[in-house]
């Protein structure tokens, strides 16, 4: 369907890159356009609700079911859609960023789904934004391949992954793209972009447009992202229900709306899944000020902890009662080059997917080609010959607002080196971050922006209950400072530890490092607006 013109249009302020054009099409950039014309005020009442919400929880009002939607959790009728072509069987599902070389493995690593991550996984400079479009755009033309000048080969081979992208959250925003004045939202932009070029592609393929949907904390955010689905597959035409969506359990509210939300998504569900890593981050965030929710070190909080285990248990529940799939989330772990540094880290991993498997999860995430073996195996164990175990309808399960928020049972202190640890961490991802990896494995783990949120959000509520103070945080960041330093003459050791200062030690605790360390230190803008 040909778009009539909008009054006013988007105005590219990134420095132009190589191809940038193909993705950058007048077409294009009206349809993210309308798109976003459509969605600000929503999108900015959204950010509003959410600060409102974050001030009333901080002030005590507990969090529970919420009472307006009891009929809808207690109605056994409706369903979400079912299963869309490439999503019926998700047994393996490995994550990463839409770098190219990535994508190649991880479309070819024998994983049913390849989730190509904007959010967590990349760093949004504009070279990654615009850049990730075009790997996604060359993959599913087929016409990715290539070879490096050291002579590697990188071919995509006949069975390849299903495609789902995770646009980036809607906290953020994507400032080398404006419209009216303001920049627009990041979310709408790396859904936008790729729905426009890839949408019809995907479905001439035999698959269609399908989306993973990040951090969201409501049923208003899950109706909107539906809204946005609506107007999206009205515009160009592509019939409606076509999309599929993910969304990622991994806000504390969320948890207490999973129902809601997939009722919201129903007819573009396809499903939920456990993201672990910002779960823990939102719980500690939210009630960080409560003397009664302290964490102890982030590496003694594990998927066996009651709190956790209550998260994963309803979220299977919740998903089989409505037809949905339930997909596990990331163990940290990563292969190592040392044998024995290996076989630990596979143990783990297997540990991880034989409780989602054996707990009714359906898939689960890797976040590395090495790892798939293990979790293919898993779950074939499992699921044997099924493509899900939908019919586990997980009956036995019954989980209270308390089962959920049962933090305290684990309120051991935190240990010197767990401090040490989680300063050394986010100031080694701030710096990876700002040199835009997204992703990177520190001392034998996957770090990305969620797990780094942990470690700067632990370091805030530790000052805060005064568990740790300030001088011994500064000695620790100074001698990490200086070790990093050391080893890479390259980093941005300076900038990494500004933002650690601007969102570790301020009394206020900014809800996410990631939208002022952009604005700071990855827009650049080609046009110097006064
Ligand atoms: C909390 C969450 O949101 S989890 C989801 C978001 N996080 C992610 O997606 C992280 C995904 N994983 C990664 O980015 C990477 O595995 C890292 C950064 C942790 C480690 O990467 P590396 O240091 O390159 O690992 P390593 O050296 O072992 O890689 C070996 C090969 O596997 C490839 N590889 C590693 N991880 C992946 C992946 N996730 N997808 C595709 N290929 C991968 C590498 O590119 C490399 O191949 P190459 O030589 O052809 O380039
Ligand atoms: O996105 C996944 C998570 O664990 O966070
Ligand atoms: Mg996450």
């Amino acid at each position: 369907m040909p778009l009539s013109p909008l009054t006013s249009s988007v105005q590219v302020l990134g420095a132009p890159g190589e191809r940038h054009e193909e993705i950058l099409t007048p077409e294009a950039l009206e349809f993210i356009g309308r798109l976003d014309t459509a969605f600000a005020d929503r999108r900015r009442e959204v950010l509003k609700e959410r600060h409102r919400r974050s001030g009333h929880l901080a002030g005590g009002t507990p969090l529970g079911f919420p009472l307006a939607t009891r009929a809808l959790r207690e109605d056994p009728h409706w369903r979400v859609a079912p299963p869309a072509p490439g999503l019926t069987d998700r047994r393996v599902e490995i994550t990463g960023p839409p770098e190219r070389r990535m994508a190649v493995n991880a479309l070819n690593s024998g994983a049913k789904v390849w989730m190509a991550d904007f959010e967590d996984a990349t760093a949004p400079t504009w070279t990654n934004v615009i850049g990730g479009q075009l790997t996604l755009l060359d993959a599913i033309e087929r016409r990715i391949d290539f070879t490096t000048p050291e002579g590697k080969e990188y071919r995509l081979g006949a069975q390849l992954a299903t495609i789902m992208v995770r646009p980036r959250g809607w906290h953020l925003l994507e400032e080398h793209l404006e419209i009216d004045g303001r920049p627009l939202s990041a979310s709408l932009v790396d859904f936008g972009l790729y729905f426009f070029h890839c949408a019809q592609r995907q479905i001439d393929a035999g698959h269609g447009p399908y989306f993973y949907l990040p951090k969201l904390e409501n049923r208003y955010e899950a109706r909107l992202w539906n809204d946005v689905f609506l107007l999206a597959q009205e515009l160009l035409g592509i019939p409606r229900g076509t999309v599929r969506a993910t969304v990622l359990i991994e806000t504390i509210t969320a948890a207490f709306e999973m129902e809601e939300i997939l009722h919201e998504l129903r007819e573009h569900s396809a499903g939920l899944n456990a993201g672990r890593w910002d779960y823990l981050f939102s719980l500690i965030k939210t009630f960080g000020h409560r003397t009664d929710f302290q964490l102890p070190d982030r590496a003694a909080v594990t998927m066996t902890a009651p709190f956790m285990r209550a998260y994963t248990e309803l979220l299977v529940r919740t998903c089989h009662r409505r037809g949905a799939q339930a997909i596990g989330g990331m163990a940290a772990h990563v292969p190592s080059r040392d044998a024995e540094a290996n076989a630990a880290a596979l143990a783990k991993v297997r540990l991880d997917k034989e409780r989602e498997a054996e707990d009714g999860f359906d898939g689960s995430w890797v976040a590395h080609p090495g790892l798939v073996p293990v979790c293919r195996e898993v779950f074939d164990g499992v699921l044997g010959e099924r493509p899900n175990q939908l019919d586990r309808t997980r009956e036995d399960v019954e989980i209270t607002a308390a089962d959920l928020l049962s933090v305290r049972r684990i309120a051991a202190p935190p240990t010197r080196e767990g401090i040490r640890s989680n300063v050394a961490v986010a100031l080694r991802y701030f710096d990876a971050w700002l040199r835009g990896s997204g992703a990177v494995a520190l001392y034998g783990l996957m770090e990305d922006a969620a797990t780094a949120e942990i470690a700067r959000v632990q370091i805030w509520q530790w000052l805060r209950h005064d568990r740790t103070d300030r001088a011994t945080v500064l000695d620790l960041l100074d001698a990490e400072c200086a070790a990093l330093e050391e080893e890479d003459p390259s980093a941005r050791v300076a900038e990494a530890r500004e933002v650690f200062v601007n969102t570790a030690l301020t009394p206020r605790l900014p809800a996410f490092f990631t939208p002022e360390a952009y604005t700071r230190h990855l827009v650049s803008r080609t046009e110097n607006r006064s």
